[in-house]
């Protein structure tokens, strides 16, 4: 923290790809890549499954539906992201301490056990279950404000705009607690364990670097946060609406040429699973 050893975004990207070349860029790819189908078939089924439990589609049912979506993924999401963070930390080459991702979670659950595997769950969950409800619920309102409709020729375009802009808007919901988060996850991997727990590493962080400690790499979340989010969203409603198509279509009958437009007014959101 005393010597921060990136000046920027911009820096930490071209000295990652001077020293470790293009593939630096993507140490801790494999824990995502495992992780992130499952996390994501759990968020919108448990999104739209629990939309549906609560009646009512209105917005706070959206937001609590989104953040049950986000707290239950957490099981998942948090030794994922461990892993990740751990692999993105550690130096390159012969004498590093993981060689990849089911490596690192077995080294730590050897070494710490259920408890070192979930390290950062506390602070997760504050950062996943408000974001998640922030995120279906700013979905809902802005492809309810831009008139997405099925037949829509805009429709795809719509769909990536309310979907990456979704994303960032839950990322800067609780962005602070994200980097606490990581500073828990990373806490130990070289030298001995700074922080006593969330509110310590909050303490320490304020005290070493003031408020924009809590900042800190927000430039490369939320470039990152627009397109991943995009494409999530437009994929799920897509798909959902074919399917919606395929449902209502008997048996037999040509495929539409394009998505069958389901009955009913505004096109069904993926939280109407
Ligand atoms: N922490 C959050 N903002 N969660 C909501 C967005 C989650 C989404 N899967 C992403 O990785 O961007």
């Amino acid at each position: 923290m005393e010597k921060p050893q990136y000046r920027g975004t911009l820096h930490c990207f071209q000295s990652i790809i001077r020293q470790e070349s293009v593939l630096g860029l993507y140490k801790g790819l494999g824990s995502p890549l495992m992780g992130l189908t499952f996390i994501n078939a759990l968020v919108f089924g448990v999104q739209g499954n629990t939309l549906r439990a609560l009646g009512r589609d209105s917005p706070l049912n959206q937001f609590l539906a989104g953040a049950a979506a986000g707290a239950i993924q957490c099981v998942i999401c948090c030794p994922m992201e461990l892993a990740k963070t751990r692999l993105q930390l550690q130096d390159a080459g012969p004498a590093r301490t993981y060689r990849g991702s089911l490596d690192c979670l077995a080294q730590i659950y050897r070494q710490e056990g259920l408890r070192g595997v979930n390290r950062g769950m506390a602070s997760t969950l504050l950062r996943e279950t408000p974001s998640f409800g922030v995120y279906f619920l700013a979905y809902d309102v802005l492809t309810r404000a831009l008139g997405c409709e099925p037949e829509d020729r805009l429709l795809v375009p719509k769909l990536l705009l309310a979907g990456g802009t979704s994303g960032i808007l839950s990322w800067l919901s609780t962005y602070p607690v994200d980097v606490v988060k990581s500073r828990l996850q990373a806490d130990g991997l070289r030298g001995a364990p700074r922080y006593r727990g969330i509110l310590d590493c909050v303490r320490q962080s304020y005290r070493a670097e003031g408020w924009r400690v809590f900042t800190r790499g927000l430039a490369s979340t939320l470039l990152r946060a627009f397109p991943v989010n995009a494409a999530t969203f437009a994929t799920v409603t897509v798909v959902l609406t074919y399917a919606r198509g395929e449902e209502a279509r008997p048996e037999g009958d040509a495929l539409p040429a394009a998505p069958a437009a389901p009955a009913g007014p505004a096109l069904a959101q993926p939280s109407s699973l």
